[in-house]
């Protein structure tokens, strides 16, 4: 009888084809179907692994496969001391260099107790037709899991998601932050949206580590930037659109932008610095945002204020301080009509709301103001900017942390001093962090304490002589204002009795 050698070595492979072809045709197609499960079952049977191949280009969809990305990076990150052979390179856009496996190799994970192995392999198409999803490498790269069949539920129930939420968080924390910042005066916006933005790599080093604020005030806004990163299927539940928004206000150099820069790279997000003045009107207002500066300084978006139309007399005890606070914030009616913006309010609270913020992913909105009480309430109400965080002058905790980062100290003599003095002054962190600055290298910490010790004198001086002048503003106008009231009273009275006497 012949042997299956004899098959092979005497041209048998063309006989064997011709068989199962003339087989196909005489054996009725139900029969063929039953054959042919016969033999796979068979083969399973003595098959005890199971294979899953991911290719870089599947040849039925369009572009580079998603999930290998993800694979990709998942093993490159954890096995690549394991593996003895590792490509690298530095992807577009990111800032670290990437390595891979190279071609087949082969790594070992281990899961809930289960060991899976991965093998990257490549394979040559036989013709060099190019595919529709634009892979044009003759090299068709993929990779194997392979696992044994009763672990089956566990790999494709649940490890299958693990590596590929694990890779796509790691491509995302080795990912450059980018800076965009919308251009002013273009007119070609809607042909091209890409010339709205103009964008630089983000590199400001500001984390919360080294933001100068109360310890609890500070976690407590971590902790939110956490749970809010957390919650998407929270939000998708309840309906509302994954976005926050967070208003920091308090007085210029107490680290409104420098905490947006810490957030950023908490987050690992980019940011988008909207030039509000550079909107030209609600319609541009739908492509992106993530923080305006200084809201109160666009026009239509700060609310009127009331403390000219005081009428009542319930409102007298309220005018010496009306009239103050009017002098403090400034007179927003001498804004310069060139620089309004044409953004009205309505317009930013409907993109705020609007389908552009709830199309993407996470949206994390910061507006930034000297003057919280300048800004129209519906701007600010809870649900639109969902925490309002005062970022005040600097308190004794949030020195210690300047100290730390300007000058590497965590304890000085001086500090005591420093402390009562911090209780008793207002002054910003800005002017803090300036003066522990060492001028020269040859300055001493101790002679940087010094500085901070006779800037914190100057500045409580300095505002000992504005609470006085401002006192004594106030008073010329209260009495002024008072005087009017009195006169307007008379020539009502006068009237009045004068209306009688002819009546
Ligand atoms: N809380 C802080 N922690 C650390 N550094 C700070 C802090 N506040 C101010 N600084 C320092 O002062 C500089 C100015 O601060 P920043 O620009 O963040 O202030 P701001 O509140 O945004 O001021 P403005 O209202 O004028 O925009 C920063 O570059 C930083 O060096
Ligand atoms: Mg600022």
């Amino acid at each position: 009888m012949m042997g299956i050698w004899d098959l092979f070595g005497a041209g048998g492979i063309g006989t064997l084809l011709f068989t199962f072809t003339t087989l196909e045709r005489i054996i009725p197609d139900q029969l063929l179907f039953t054959i042919k499960r016969f033999f796979q079952n068979l083969l399973n049977f003595f098959n005890r692994y199971i294979e899953i191949t991911f290719e870089e280009f599947p040849s039925e969809s369009y572009g580079r496969n998603k999930a290998y990305a993800a694979i990709e990076t998942y093993l490159g990150t954890n096995f690549s001391h394991h593996a003895e052979s590792l490509k690298a390179n530095i992807p577009q856009g990111t800032r670290c260099v990437a390595l891979s496996m190279d071609d087949y190799e082969e790594v070992f994970d281990v899961y809930k107790g289960v060991k899976v192995s991965w093998t990257r392999s490549k394979s040559f198409p036989r013709s060099n037709v190019i595919s529709f999803n634009g892979a044009q490498d003759e090299e068709r790269r993929y990779y194997v899991l392979s696992f044994r069949r009763k672990h089956r539920d566990i790999i494709i129930g649940s490890y299958l998601s693990h590596v590929l939420s694990e890779g796509k968080s790691i491509a995302k924390r080795n990912r450059q932050q980018r800076l965009y910042t919308n251009v002013s005066g273009r007119d070609d916006w809607e042909d091209d949206e890409k010339k709205m933005w103009r964008h630089v790599t983000f590199e400001h080093p500001a984390t919360f580590n080294t933001l100068a604020m109360d310890p609890n005030k500070k976690k407590d806004i971590m902790d939110d930037l956490i749970e809010f990163t957390k919650s998407k299927e929270y939000y998708r539940q309840i309906g509302k659109p994954w976005k926050r928004g967070y208003l920091l206000y308090g007085p210029p150099g107490t680290g409104k932008s420098t905490m947006i820069a810490a957030m950023a790279n908490f987050l690992n997000y980019d940011i988008y610095d909207l030039e509000l003045t550079a909107v030209k009107d609600n319609t541009h207002l739908r492509k992106a945002i993530v923080v305006i500066e200084d809201i109160d300084c666009s026009n239509g978006i700060t609310r009127k204020r009331r403390t000219d139309n005081i009428t009542t007399d319930d409102e007298e005890d309220n005018l010496k301080e009306a009239v103050l606070a009017k002098k403090a914030k400034g007179d927003d009616d001498s804004d310069d009509e060139d620089n309004k913006s044409k953004v009205t309010l309505s317009g930013l609270l409907n993109f705020m709301d609007g389908l552009w913020s709830a199309s993407g992913g996470e949206r994390v909105f910061v507006f930034t103001t000297n003057y919280v009480e300048k800004l129209d309430p519906a701007l600010i109400r809870r649900g639109r900017m969902d925490k309002h965080i005062e970022m005040s002058y600097c308190c004794f905790e949030a020195f210690k942390v300047l100290a730390n980062n300007y000058l590497k100290l965590e304890s000085h003599e001086k500090f005591d001093k420093i402390k009562g003095l911090l209780e008793e002054t207002d002054i910003s962190p800005a002017d803090i962090a300036e003066n522990l600055m060492p001028k020269s290298p040859e300055m001493s910490p101790d002679e940087c304490l010094g500085n901070v010790i006779t800037a914190l004198h100057k500045a409580k001086e300095k505002a000992e002589k504005n609470r006085k002048a401002k006192n004594l503003d106030a008073d010329k106008e209260y009495n002024k204002c008072a005087e009017k009231r009195r006169s307007k009273v008379l020539r009502r009275l006068n009237t009045r009795m004068i209306r009688r006497i002819f009546s």
